[in-house]
């Protein structure tokens, strides 16, 4: 089965061309490539797929030919993924299946979403809508949060340089399943003095629903920057978010939420299906 490998700011996916969804995915088969020590590795697996020949996407097929399928490290699926998108952007120019500068349209189970490729890769994600105030807890500690979403869930929790640094993220922070039934991906994120440019900084970690400690989350440095404007009151401005793999820049305006930042393709090769089979045996 051929794959390539590619990352955003270090949130890295394993990428399998199936234009036309032939590809027998399961949650078992998708969670043993990505386990790191039997499997190929990665926080995620994105399909490419045309749109026209998935489920999730027909009806969207008229206005943008290509699918990001996207599944977590666990076998579970998520409507957005902000680096996924930037990534499959990426392999399609790559590829030669899209122009290799210029914009288009990607569908995603949380809506069609623009991307434009150049040196780096903006993606138009859906406007955040910040909804509740929640809690997050994490070894013994409780952390009061906002909830937002971004097409997928997120819980901002708001903490200062020392803590960010200190918190252990190996295991998941607890969470309220009452506000979030289907889990939520938690960011911790400290305020920071913003570069030349940018309106606000934070430094961002985050542990993803369905993938653990992740170097970055796309949706959810929109999720941090969407928290940051609403409390600095701001309707639109320009938001860094570092994290550990690098840099993030989101844009608001009145009528778009950018994500920009890198993503590059490292690898192509063939995975040895069989072999993942024996580790995933319902493939
Ligand atoms: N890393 C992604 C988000 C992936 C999905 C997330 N784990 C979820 O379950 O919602 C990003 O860059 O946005």
């Amino acid at each position: 089965m051929r794959f390539a490998k590619g990352h955003g700011t270090g949130n890295d996916f394993v990428i399998l061309p199936d234009p036309d969804g032939v590809l027998p995915l399961t949650p078992t088969f998708v969670a043993a490539l990505c386990d790191r020590r039997r499997g190929i590795g990665a926080d995620g697996v994105l399909r490419v797929v045309r749109s026209a020949a998935h489920p999730d996407a027909e009806a969207s097929a008229g206005t943008a030919e290509w699918f990001m399928d996207y599944w977590n490290a666990d076998g579970s699926q998520s409507e957005m993924c902000g680096n996924g998108v930037r990534v499959y952007a990426r392999y399609l120019a790559e590829a030669g299946l899209v122009a290799p500068e210029g914009s288009f349209n990607l569908v995603t189970r949380a809506g069609v979403v623009p991307v434009t490729i150049g040196e780096e890769i903006a993606a138009g994600m859906p406007m955040p809508r910040v909804y509740v105030q929640s809690e997050a807890t994490s070894e013994g500690r409780v952390f009061g949060g906002t909830a937002v979403d971004v097409g997928n869930p997120h819980l901002v929790c708001p903490v200062d340089e020392p803590t960010l640094e200190r918190l252990d993220l190996t295991r998941a922070p607890g969470i309220d399943p009452l506000i979030f039934p289907a889990g939520v991906n938690v960011e911790f994120a400290a305020a920071g003095a913003p570069p030349a440019g940018a309106d606000l900084y934070r430094r961002m970690r985050v542990y993803e629903r369905g993938s653990g400690e992740t170097q970055s989350c796309g949706s959810g440095a929109c999720a941090v920057a969407a928290v940051a404007l609403d409390h600095a009151g701001l309707e639109s401005g320009v938001v860094i978010v570092d994290v550990a793999g690098g840099r993030l820049t989101i844009t608001q305006t009145a009528s778009e939420f950018l994500l920009a930042g890198p993503a590059v393709i490292v690898a192509h090769g063939d995975v040895d299906a069989q072999a993942i089979r024996q580790l995933a045996p319902s493939f």
